[in-house]
């Protein structure tokens, strides 16, 4: 088994006295910000004028210009969108990156697809949650905390993997587990898993499966709460037991349906079209493409984003969702701004 470093096994005291500044005030930025505060670190958010910026001074946070952050700082974190990471780091970070300073990111995008390259004298390294910002801030909330990875590409201090481990515990990854890892490893692994499996896997099996159900003429409302809505209450037995757990609990005549059938529906032919998707990510097909649509406006990603905010199974689930308020009670909302 792999080496897997637990808060116990952690002694954050080389972060103690030490500056950190998170750029930008996202997903993973307010969790980053907000969970190594009440860790007991010191913390300063770069981001600038507007949403972000108001948003982290509501929540009780230092705040300041991104260029005035990355001067303030010992140890730099890049939380904004990777495709804006290097016009940013160029104008506003990368003047005030001085010798013995830490550049730090939570994807290796850019540095593995060589689109920043950070002077020798810094260190360099990664502390990916694997989870989505708001649910790093809500289980750090409850005691929990969402498992991380870790890597150096730069160890100019010699502290490196010292920082990045107390970085990770301040954020509360450590209570999941912290595994080392390389930023070529990271980069491929995550965009694969978020495009096959967690993202466009999952989004494009539920929307099938509502779209199979409505289309042969069964209620839209149904066909949310067995493909998308009840989706939740599975995979929460398969994360808090495995596959097993699952198993346990549903009935023998859908265990049997998901030997029988599952293997119907992710034929030999999803898996090679899995292995394509790796290989358009390893080899960098994948990056190229997404950076150019940035450069060209992004007419696609707007296209996709208007017609999946439309699709009916969207409209159906507002609608129930809202009837259901105890989806939301007690958690921090996540707010599709
Ligand atoms: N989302 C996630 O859960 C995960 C993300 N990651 C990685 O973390 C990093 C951050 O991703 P994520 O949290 O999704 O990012 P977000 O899209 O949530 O980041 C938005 C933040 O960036 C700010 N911002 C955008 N452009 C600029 C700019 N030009 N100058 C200053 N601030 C700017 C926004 O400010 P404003 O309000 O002013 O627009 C906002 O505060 C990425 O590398 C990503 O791959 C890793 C693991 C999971
Ligand atoms: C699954 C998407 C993700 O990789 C994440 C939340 O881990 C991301 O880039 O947002
Ligand atoms: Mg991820
Ligand atoms: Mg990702």
């Amino acid at each position: 088994m792999s080496k897997m470093y637990y808060e116990q096994n952690i002694n954050d005291a080389v972060l103690k006295g030490k500056k950190i500044a998170i750029i930008g005030y996202g997903s993973q930025g307010h969790a980053h910000a907000l969970n190594l505060k009440e860790s007991g670190f010191d913390v300063v958010v770069g981001v600038r004028p507007g949403k972000s910026f108001d948003q982290a001074k509501e929540d009780g946070v230092a705040v300041m210009s991104v260029a005035e952050a990355a001067e303030a700082a010992d140890i730099i974190q890049i939380l904004l969108p990777d495709e804006r990471q290097k016009a940013v780091y160029e104008a506003e970070i990368a003047p005030h990156l001085t010798a013995g300073k830490a550049l730090m990111f939570a994807h290796g995008f850019n540095i593995h697809f060589g689109q920043i390259t950070p002077p020798e004298d810094v260190d360099v390294f990664l502390v990916a949650p694997k989870g989505p910002g708001h649910l790093v801030r809500r289980q750090y909330t409850e005691g929990a905390g969402v498992p991380g990875l870790f890597a150096i590409h730069q160890d100019a201090t010699g502290q490196a993997k010292d920082l990045a481990l107390a970085y990770g515990k301040g954020i509360g990854s450590a209570r999941g587990g912290l595994l080392e890892t390389t930023f070529a490893e990271e980069t491929v692994t995550d965009l694969f898993g978020e495009q096959a499996v967690l993202c466009g896997g999952a989004t494009a099996l539920v929307q099938a499966g509502f779209e199979t159900l409505v289309e042969a003429g069964y209620q839209p409302e149904l066909a949310y709460f067995e493909t998308l809505h009840e989706l939740k209450l599975i995979v929460d037995l398969m994360f808090e037991g495995g596959m097993e757990t699952m198993r346990y609990s549903v009935s023998d005549t859908a265990e049997w349906g998901d030997y029988v059938t599952g293997p119907r529906i992710i034929t030999d032919d999803v898996k090679a079209n899995m292995k394509a998707v790796l290989t358009d990510i390893q080899d960098g097909t994948f990056a190229k493409d997404w950076i150019k649509e940035n450069e060209t406006g992004r007419p696609r990603y707007t296209k996709y984003k208007e017609d999946g905010a439309n699709h009916q199974i969207e409209e159906v689930g507002r609608k129930l969702r809202a009837m259901m308020p105890f989806i939301q009670a007690g958690k921090e909302k996540v707010v599709v701004k």
